[in-house]
Parts: C-alpha cells; sequence; structure tokens
C-alpha cells in the first residue's frame, strides 16, 4: 500500500490520480474542493488496485455527509473502478477545525470582508413601507443572479420581519458552525443567512434595540462564511430606522434598490428611504414599482394600487425606475411554498420583469450607479 498524503508534484502517479479526482469533489456548504479543505486524510492504492481513502467531515453530523461520501466514491470509482473503493468518513480534531478556519477567514483578527475595496458588489433592498414586496423580489433576484452564473450571498436584515427562509425553502434550516464560522444554508444557488435561522420559536417577537441589532448585522457579515461572492444582497427592514443606518455605517458603498408600489401617496416615504441612503454615502441603484397592476381575463388592467408611484419617487431621486411588476397570483404562490418564480414559471409577467431587473444588474459593474438603464415595463 502507497502512504500519503503527500505534497502534490512528488505523489506516486495512482495516488495522484485519486487526489485530483476528489479534488473535483465540491463540498456544498463551504463550495470549495475538499481537497483545498483539508478534508481527505490518508489516501492509498494497494497492489489489488482498490482506493483507500479517509475523508475528514467539519464536524459531527454535517448535513452534507451523505452528499460528501457519495461525491467521493464516485469520484474514486471514476479511477479505480465501481467496487473497487474503501472510504473512511471521520470528524476533524478541535485543531484540524481550528487550522480550517484560519484558512478560510484568514488568520488575526476576524474582520469585515465586505469593504469598499472588496470585490464583492452590496445591493440593499429598502422600501419606505411595509409589505410593499421587498423580500419577494429580493429573494427573487438572488436567485436570478445566481442563475446567471453569479456567486451571490442574501443576508436578511429584516431582523423584526424575517421572510427569506420561507421564500427559499429553508423554513427550519439551521446553519451549521464551524468552530466561530456560520456556514450559510444554499438554496437555487444562493448563500443564504437570516436571524430566523436562530431561532428555535420563529414566531417568537425579535424585540432588540438599535445596540443588538448593529451587533447581530455585524456579526452576520463578519462570521458568516459566504466566501467570495459576485454580489451580497441585503433585505432591509421597511422605513429608515436602526438597520438602515448601522447597514449604512458598515457598509456605506452599497448601492441601494427602492421598492414602492404605485401609489403616489407612498411616494413621499419611499423617497426618505432613498435619501437616507444617500445620507450614509451609500448610491441609490434605482426603483423598482410592485404590485403595479392585476391583469384582466379580458386583456384590462386593474390598477389596484393607483398607478405613478414608482416613476414619482425616480424622478425625485433622480435614478431609473427600473421595472413595474404586475401582481401576480403565481409570484405570491411562489414565496408561500419557497418556489422562487424566477425559476419555476420564468414566463409570468412579474417573473420576467425580475429577471429584467436582475440584466440591468448583472450588466452593469461596481460603481456604475445613476448610468440610464433600459426600462422594463411588464
Ligand atoms: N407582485 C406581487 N403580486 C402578488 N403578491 C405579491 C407581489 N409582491 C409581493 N406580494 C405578496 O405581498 C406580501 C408582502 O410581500 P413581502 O413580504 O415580500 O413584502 P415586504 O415589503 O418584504 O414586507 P416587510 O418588509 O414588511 O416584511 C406577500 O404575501 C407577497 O407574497
Amino acid at each position: 500500500m502507497s502512504a500519503s498524503p503527500e505534497p502534490a508534484g512528488i505523489r506516486p502517479a495512482g495516488i495522484e490520480a485519486l487526489h485530483q479526482a476528489l479534488a473535483r469533489v465540491i463540498d456544498p456548504e463551504i463550495r470549495r474542493p475538499i481537497t483545498d479543505l483539508d478534508m481527505v486524510g490518508e489516501l492509498s492504492l494497494d497492489d489489488a488496485g482498490r482506493a483507500h481513502a479517509v475523508i475528514k467531515l467539519t464536524i459531527i453530523g454535517c448535513p452534507a455527509a451523505r452528499r460528501i461520501e457519495d461525491d467521493s466514491r464516485a469520484a474514486l470509482e471514476g479511477v479505480v473502478g465501481a467496487g473497487n473503493v474503501e472510504l473512511a468518513m471521520t470528524v476533524m480534531s478541535v485543531e484540524e477545525r481550528k487550522a480550517l478556519t484560519a484558512k478560510l477567514q484568514g488568520t488575526g483578527t476576524r474582520t469585515m470582508p465586505f469593504t469598499p475595496d472588496s470585490l464583492t458588489r452590496v445591493i440593499a433592498v429598502t422600501s419606505g413601507k411595509g409589505g410593499v414586496g421587498k423580500s419577494t423580489l429580493t429573494a427573487n433576484l438572488a436567485v436570478a443572479l445566481a442563475a446567471r452564473g453569479l456567486r451571490v450571498g442574501l443576508l436578511d436584515a429584516d431582523v423584526h420581519g424575517f421572510s427569506i427562509p420561507g421564500l427559499l425553502g429553508l423554513a427550519g434550516v439551521k446553519p451549521t458552525r464551524v468552530g466561530e464560522m456560520i456556514l450559510p444554508p444554499v438554496a437555487f444557488g444562493v448563500k443564504v443567512i437570516s436571524i430566523g435561522m436562530f431561532l428555535d420559536d420563529t414566531s417568537a417577537a425579535v424585540a432588540w434595540r438599535g445596540p443588538m441589532l448593529h451587533r447581530t448585522i455585524n456579526q452576520f457579515l463578519t462570521d458568516v462564511y459566504f466566501g467570495d461572492l459576485d454580489v451580497l444582497l441585503l433585505d432591509l427592514p421597511p422605513g429608515t430606522g436602526d438597520v438602515a443606518i448601522s447597514i449604512g455605517q458598515l457598509l456605506p458603498h452599497a448601492e441601494v434598490l427602492v421598492v414602492t408600489t404605485p401609489q403616489p401617496a407612498a411616494a413621499d416615504v419611499a423617497e426618505r428611504s432613498g435619501v437616507v441612503a444617500r445620507q450614509t454615502g451609500q448610491s441609490v441603484f434605482g426603483v423598482i414599482e410592485n404590485m403595479a397592476g392585476l391583469a384582466q381575463p379580458d386583456g384590462t388592467v386593474l390598477e389596484l394600487f393607483g398607478s405613478g408611484g414608482g416613476a414619482e419617487v425616480a424622478s425625485r431621486l433622480g435614478v431609473p425606475l427600473l421595472a413595474r411588476i404586475p401582481l401576480s397570483v403565481p409570484l405570491r404562490e411562489g414565496g408561500d411554498t419557497g418556489s422562487p418564480i424566477v425559476l419555476s414559471d420564468p414566463d409570468d409577467a412579474a417573473a420576467a420583469a425580475i429577471l429584467g431587473v436582475a440584466d440591468a444588474l448583472a450588466s452593469t459593474g461596481r460603481g456604475l450607479a445613476g448610468r440610464p438603464l433600459p426600462l422594463s415595463f411588464a
């Protein structure tokens, strides 16, 4: 039996082939090859051509254990043939886990990775009033951006009224912890974190004041291992309260999307959320009008909430109106069942309008806020 692990380059050819096969096995939570994560222990090939491997999981009861085991076995069988793999699944020692955490988060004091000079684009979705569909749109936008191949994180900063886990089919899912590091659950290719994932009773009210809210948001941004992201989306609570101000302080380079309804009376309060974002240094990327009308069987459109609110807010803030998203029963149902409409029913008019916003976001880089964008009318 040949001994391993050995540094790449001096591994015997057979072991190197096994190692390369395992390098294609991705930890579904951390989203990096298990070889990069030092999860491969002994790796050997016996004289009968059978592969022997030890895979070290990050924690006991790792929810991804089965998948990692199956993928590792399949990868090794690709080299030595079916039935020729002996796999032992173990768990990292405390020291190994510490070393992994340090490797992933960087050694020394942990810092917030989403600084103005990081490559991640930060987009905060805000609204003046509650119930205008901000969370529904944020969840669908995140999924649409991930479907375009972007690496997307979604932080539910609506601490008092979190709804992102349910919208993405993650109700009841708890994040895995590796030491002090929190691994965000992944849904539809989006890494998601929400205060709702840390409460045993999700119907319990979160009655925190400013400093506690600030600490929580800061901890989410620092201790959650999102890895390299192209885009971090934040679902803010409605209004211009403590969380909006904390986000403004922590992420002054964020671009803000303002969601409003067609009701002209809501324009003042929606405009205010954009103005407050600007006061903290953030830029306003554009306005989305949601609940813009309900298509009737006879082809007419019932403007349940009036019209003109989105255009009014966009013009007051001097930014583009990115989309008018109609009222849509499938959009609401998709939210209720945790199945985002941009994937399940992309031809629905509301889904098409949201996909238009995702295109507008994906086709602009950071620092381009304020450029004219194509209007996408439903
Ligand atoms: N275009 C739409 N058509 C039909 N229903 C919608 C639409 N947009 C949102 N909804 C529904 O409206 C309700 C409120 O949406 P959502 O929770 O996303 O709002 P919100 O602005 O995030 O609210 P809050 O911030 O107050 O929690 C949900 O039941 C959602 O399914």
